[in-house]
């Protein structure tokens, strides 16, 4: 869900909001946003040196410093990774590949032609070639065309998706805050998104100097040491930008945040929101908040094709070789330039089909350093999975039911429904096809549903993300899950926490004198139905 406004899942500002306090000092605030090429790239004339906040010299030693602290140094850019010389990429590999010992051998230029056993044979096998080869170009043909016809369809799921996002008014703060049917849900998805970077953005070293990320807001222990590493952060399906005011106040701070989407008009309207948290327009007091990081955000498909070509993500690091097919060596020195990559509502589309979460995967691995996070938010299969079983026992039931009963229907007597649907007035979940009885997804892709939210989606076809399946898939990227929990339980384990406790109640989501949530029941059921991850790249 969109935080703030109102993309998807919808929810609010609520923790920008609620810590800006208007005693934020002047911020240079030249910008330093690039402009996207026609294809979605940077456009090579406006290189990323003019980093706001990085122009004096002093500024510039200070960054090369602690990019080498962490093993990055600058070259091109202050977002570049270190030159690998040994990290693989596709050229490296091809040289390196060392040739087949299969490969075939042409014979001794001693070694006679060898003899046809009869004669004639050469000519039937001519005549048996040919109808195989007809047989196999009608095979090769059949299955280009299925793999156009599939193509074309997730093109046009695809496009649905980008036009339905694209489509969601930008209906602004004030409204969400006030005016929503839906405020309390709202405000509770963008306090699981808060909670989720508060508890795992910060890198190791960050979070090893304190018990707790947020001690460091303690007044006692004085703000976090000057010299912290900054985070390089990456989004995945980024929408409007709603969580660009979480990662300001990110326990360790942000240097970069990459956001991506393929709907362009929301990316637009990220860059807007970027803009004016850069002014400090919609502010209190109007100034921008002090250190704002850089961001830049691309209108890109991040499950369908390679972040490869994306100019800033190649400049921070990339490595294409993530994954199964990789190397040894490319796992061992490969791997990305972020620290963390995350993915709120939205990698649910990349289950269409096997290829795509592969690629999503890959682009999360890829993108991700050694230790980096990867974090998201996704419907959670245990409920879906739960709902089609008691579907098909309810089914089974009623047909018993039926072929036991000696009278037809009376009149009026409504049929048990044939598709699995649930839901209530503020959301709805349908499956238009067959689901399986034991509640198992095999394969794990391509299950397909519609989605509707009040105010935000008018039925959507999203794709079941099994669980099981997706961790095991997981491994394969070297992602390692270090969490994984159902909202409620979110909600239950961290509503006494110092910080994330009267977090919630800035943000709205608790009742500051009943201490009780301020969803309604129907709100808190359609919370339930997502769940919250953490993986870390090993
Ligand atoms: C519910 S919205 C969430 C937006 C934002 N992450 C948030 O939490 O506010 C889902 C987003 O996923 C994006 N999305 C859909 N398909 C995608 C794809 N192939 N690659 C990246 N993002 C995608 C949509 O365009 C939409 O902006």
């Amino acid at each position: 869900m969109e935080s703030s406004n109102s993309n998807h899942r919808p929810s609010t500002d609520g923790a920008q909001d609620a810590s800006r306090n208007g005693s934020s000092s002047e911020h240079n605030a030249s910008s330093g946003e690039r402009r996207p090429g026609p294809d979605g790239r940077n456009t090579p004339s406006e290189p990323p040196q003019s980093v706001p906040g990085l122009s004096s010299k002093r500024q510039r030693m200070q960054e090369r410093h602690q990019a080498r602290k962490r093993g990055r140094t600058p070259p091109e850019s202050v977002f570049s990774r270190r030159q690998r010389s040994r990290s693989p990429n596709r050229n490296g590999e091809a040289q390196r590949r060392s040739r087949s010992p299969l490969q075939p051998r042409s014979p001794p230029a001693d070694e006679a032609p060898r003899q046809r056993k009869r004669p004639g044979g050469g000519a039937r096998m001519g005549i048996v070639d040919a109808q195989t080869m007809r047989r196999r170009q009608e095979e090769r043909e059949r299955a280009e065309e299925e793999d156009a016809a599939r193509y074309a369809r997730s093109q046009g799921v695809s496009d649905v998706v980008r036009q339905h996002y694209n489509a969601v008014p930008e209906r602004g703060r004030e409204w969400r805050k006030t005016e929503s049917k839906i405020k309390g849900l709202r405000s509770f998805n963008n306090w699981v998104k808060s909670t989720l970077i508060q508890k795992f953005s910060p890198d190791e070293d960050f979070s090893a100097q304190f018990d707790d990320p947020k001690d460091w807001a303690d007044d006692s222990m004085g703000p976090p040491p000057a010299h912290e590493n900054k985070l390089l952060v990456l989004d995945l399906g980024c929408g409007k930008g709603g969580d660009l005011g979480k990662w300001q106040l990110a326990p360790q701070k942000v240097d970069l945040y990459v956001g991506l989407d393929p709907a362009n008009i929301s990316v637009e309207q990220a860059r807007d929101r970027y803009a004016t948290m850069r002014s400090g327009r919609g502010q209190r007091g109007r100034r921008p908040p002090p250190n704002l990081f850089h961001a830049e955000f691309y209108p890109k498909d991040c499950f369908g094709e390679s972040l490869g070509d994306v100019q800033i993500v190649q400049q921070v690091g990339f490595d294409a070789n993530a994954g199964p097919g990789g190397s040894m060596m490319a796992s061992r020195w490969g791997g990305g330039g972020f620290d963390v990559v995350t993915s709120m509502f939205a990698i649910h589309y990349a289950f269409e089909s096997e290829e795509k979460a592969r690629q999503m995967l890959s682009n999360v691995a890829g993108s991700l350093k050694k230790g980096g996070r990867f974090i998201g938010v996704c419907p959670n299969s245990d409920v879906i999975i739960s709902k089609v079983k008691e579907f098909h026992q309810r089914r089974k039931q009623h047909e018993a039911a039926k072929a036991s009963a000696t009278e037809a229907p009376e009149d009026g007597e409504v049929e048990e429904e044939e598709r699995v649907t649930w839901g209530n007035d503020i959301y709805q979940v349908r499956f238009p096809g067959d689901t399986p009885e034991d509640g198992i997804f095999r394969p794990p892709f391509g299950w397909r549903y519609t989605y509707f939210m009040k105010e935000a989606v008018e039925e959507v076809p999203e794709y079941v993300v099994p669980w099981e399946a997706f961790r095991a898939l997981t491994e394969d990227y070297n992602l390692e899950l270090q969490y994984r929990k159902p909202f409620l339980d979110i909600w239950e384990d961290e509503k006494n926490h110092r910080e994330l406790g009267p977090l919630s109640e800035r943000m709205g989501v608790r009742d500051r004198m009943t201490g009780q949530l301020t969803m309604t029941d129907e709100e808190k059921e359609a919370v339930s139905f997502y769940h919250a991850f953490c993986f870390y790249k090993v």
